[in-house]
């Protein structure tokens, strides 16, 4: 592998039609009706390598094209096979972590597909899945229609459809079927995995792998090493993502030939400082580069638990111009459907489900998450993308990653990432394409979480220069009064109670598994402040807070939260589930009357959550260990090829990382690209 990126001839065109090979004329009458005047560097530099013999591993920064990057070529590639790709045969294939990654790159490829007219013929006819979907047996002629090759994408993700779903629309596509495969690991991996599917050497052109960091991570590495095995050896690979550089680890498994590394930053302006609003800047050093784009404003605000929502409806109500739409990123699952539901109460009911700010302004709030069920996962965020007024999505690291949503102008970060490259991703989502944008992270006050902006400056994420001084941009009188309003909401309803415990729990899980873990201390947390903050009525009682909960004096006087409460009549909205309840806790107390009060169930000990999910960690490891083990005695069992192409392949990773690290400086900037955005 190269060290680092070839550079580009000084003042190298970014025409289109500058391309070396050419691209197609139908591609370049495409990206001019998308209004694409100019590549941007990082199309300039990975276009014509990727649609040449060129592996590559691309780290340029969010928002700066590398979809096209990627696409062009493959789209380039596939239409120049000298042999017409076979039915049931796939010519490249592209993995993404998520599947609203995945429908979007699909959906980009289609709006590219539209202006080549023997794919746009496929794209809108319909499917003909009505036909015999088990005659597989013209698998290896030529289709009919491929005197001109036409590229045929389809999209494998969960969710909506079944995996047996995928292949028979796979199958029964006719008179060609897709070639160009774009989804999730686990889809790609189930079609992939069909013997009607086929993907020979003679054929088979690319694999992308996007947030290939990502996808390298543990969660999908079996899955995306399943998909290795499925395609042949002999191919173009690209890594494609703005934080690839520590993915390289795994170049091994992922096989890339000599690969070219493409790296595209920007040079930062300075600036850093506190600006208007009170938020403490972190802008670049003049001249050094960041890994952010230029368009993009990165700060951060310390806060007490209590003025971090209140803090968030300032920045809505406050910002000029207002943000159309804002992304605000929590730790957990529970926590978005919790706050979802009791973020309102400090709004005011709008028309048509939406709410209005303090200044009358009209908001909607839409949570996403992975645990929504997946046809809600698609409304919501489709809702979110089109939603004609100023909306919030509330979410998790779901939408961390690659997501191109026109006109988030904010990002808000209320729980930082336990992963610092999520950090830099999801601050991404805004000022995208040139377009302003302004990403503010909130750390807790009195904790260690300031901390973590240094934490960020030394892993290199991006360059960011410290303000000193803390100001509350709330004041106390508000925070006060909207944790009351939380808590009157949640007052209302049990159920809101029993989301709220849940979802704290959660949280506090998340917390303490953050990587940063000597800044983001679970023993260091204002227990009693911060259930507050949310609306609690008591701290959950969990192995964490046991401290604060069980210990003497004023910690104890607090369990609830220094509110009465006769829990026994606190009921559901909900009338069946409150009848349950009231019936249950008659059925409980005579239970417990028969057992001398001891609280049994089916004679074991009720587990805490988090004491479950500790279990559930510990079987996972176990689990992980037995595999490694298993991996090191398929090792030993290699044969003396196998080996030496491993060994190889190693020395490659060596050099790579050798120019990894030399490129890691300061005097890479020499080497690499460098982009001052769209706007040039
Ligand atoms: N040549 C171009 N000129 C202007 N805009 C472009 C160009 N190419 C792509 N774009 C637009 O830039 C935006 C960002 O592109 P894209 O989603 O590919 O970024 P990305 O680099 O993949 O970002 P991320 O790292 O967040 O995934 C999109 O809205 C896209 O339409």
């Amino acid at each position: 592998m190269a060290p680092a990126t070839p550079k580009p001839p000084a003042g190298a065109s970014r025409a289109w039609d500058a391309v070396s090979p050419p691209l197609s004329p139908w591609i370049l009458q495409a990206v001019s009706a998308m209004g694409f005047l100019r590549m941007t560097p990082v199309q300039a530099t990975t276009i014509p390598l990727f649609t040449g013999n060129k592996d590559v591993v691309v780290e340029a920064v969010t928002g700066s094209g590398k979809t096209l990057a990627f696409l062009i070529p493959l789209v380039e590639r596939l239409l120049r096979l000298e042999e017409p790709l076979k039915r049931h045969h796939v010519g490249a294939v592209v993995v993404s972590p998520t599947r609203e990654l995945a429908t979007q790159i699909y959906n980009v490829l289609c709006s590219l597909l539209e202006f080549h007219a023997p794919s746009a013929a496929h794209l809108s006819s319909p499917s003909s899945d009505d036909e015999d979907e088990n005659d597989v047996s013209s698998h290896d002629q030529p289709s009919r229609s491929q005197k001109t090759l036409a590229i045929i994408p389809q999209l494998l993700v969960g969710g909506t459809s079944t995996p047996s779903a995928d292949l028979s629309h796979f199958l029964s596509r006719r008179p060609s079927s897709p070639n160009l495969l774009i989804g999730t690991p686990g889809r790609l991996l189930a079609l992939l995995s069909s013997p009607h599917v086929h993907a020979p050497q003679t054929s088979f052109e690319a694999l992308v792998l996007d947030e290939a960091d990502r996808l390298l991570d543990m969660g999908f590495k079996d899955d995306v090493q399943g998909i290795l095995r499925r395609v042949p050896k002999q191919r173009r690979t690209g890594l494609f993502s703005a934080s690839v550089g520590e993915a390289v680890d795994q170049l091994v498994r992922v096989g890339l030939r000599n690969p070219v590394r493409v790296c595209v930053r920007v040079k930062g302006e300075g600036g850093s400082g506190i600006a208007p609003n009170g938020l403490r800047v972190a802008g670049g050093i003049d001249g050094e580069e960041l890994r952010t784009p230029a368009s993009l404003t990165l700060a951060y605000a310390v806060l007490p638990p209590a003025h971090k929502f209140p803090f968030l409806v300032s920045l809505l109500d406050a910002l000029d111009p207002r943000p159309q739409k804002t992304i605000v990123y929590v730790s957990t699952c529970a926590a978005v459907d919790y706050f979802a539901r009791v973020l309102p109460a400090i709004l005011r009911p709008d028309t048509n489900g939406s709410f209005a700010l303090p200044s009358d302004r009209t908001i909607s709030i839409i949570p996403l998450h992975g645990h929504l069920p997946p046809q809600a996962r698609k409304t919501n965020l489709t809702r979110f993308t089109s939603s004609a007024i100023p909306a919030v999505l509330l979410t998790t690291d779901l939408a961390a990653r690659g997501l191109d949503i026109p006109r988030v102008d904010l990002v808000l970060q209320l729980d930082p990432p336990s992963d610092p490259k999520s950090w830099l991703h999801r601050c991404g989502r805004a000022g995208r394409a040139g377009r302003k944008g302004l990403a503010v992270t909130t750390l807790l006050q009195g904790t260690g979480e300031p901390d973590y902006v240094e934490f960020l400056r030394v892993r290199g994420t991006p360059d960011i220069s410290l303000a000193a001084g803390a100001a509350p941009l709330v004041p106390d009188t508000v925070a006060a009064a909207a944790a009351e309003a939380l808590q009157k909401e949640v007052l209302a309803d049990r159920a809101l109670h029993d989301r709220g415990q849940r979802a704290f729990v959660s949280w506090v899980q998340a917390y303490r598994k953050h990587a940063a873990r000597s800044i983001f201390r679970v023993e260091g947390l204002p227990w009693g402040a911060l259930a507050l903050s949310w609306g609690l009525l008591r701290v959950p009682r969990m192995p964490e807070s046991r401290g604060w909960v069980e210990g003497p004096g004023e910690g104890k006087r607090e369990v609830g939260l220094g509110r009465e409460l006769e829990w026994e009549r606190y009921g559901y909205r909900d009338e069946n589930r409150e009848r349950k309840r009231v019936e249950g806790n008659v059925t409980a107390a005579a239970a417990a009357a028969e057992s001398g009060g001891v609280e049994q169930v089916k004679g074991k000990r009720k587990e805490a959550w988090s004491e479950k999910k500790e279990k559930k960690a510990e079987r996972e490891a176990r689990r992980e260990k037995k595999r490694r083990k298993r991996a090191k005695e398929k090792e030993q069992g290699m044969a003396p090829e196998e080996k030496a192409r491993r060994a190889e392949l190693q020395g490659m990773i060596e050099k790579v990382r050798a120019g990894l690290v030399a490129g890691g400086t300061k005097g890479r900037a020499d080497e690499d690209e460098e982009w001052d955005g769209f706007g040039d």
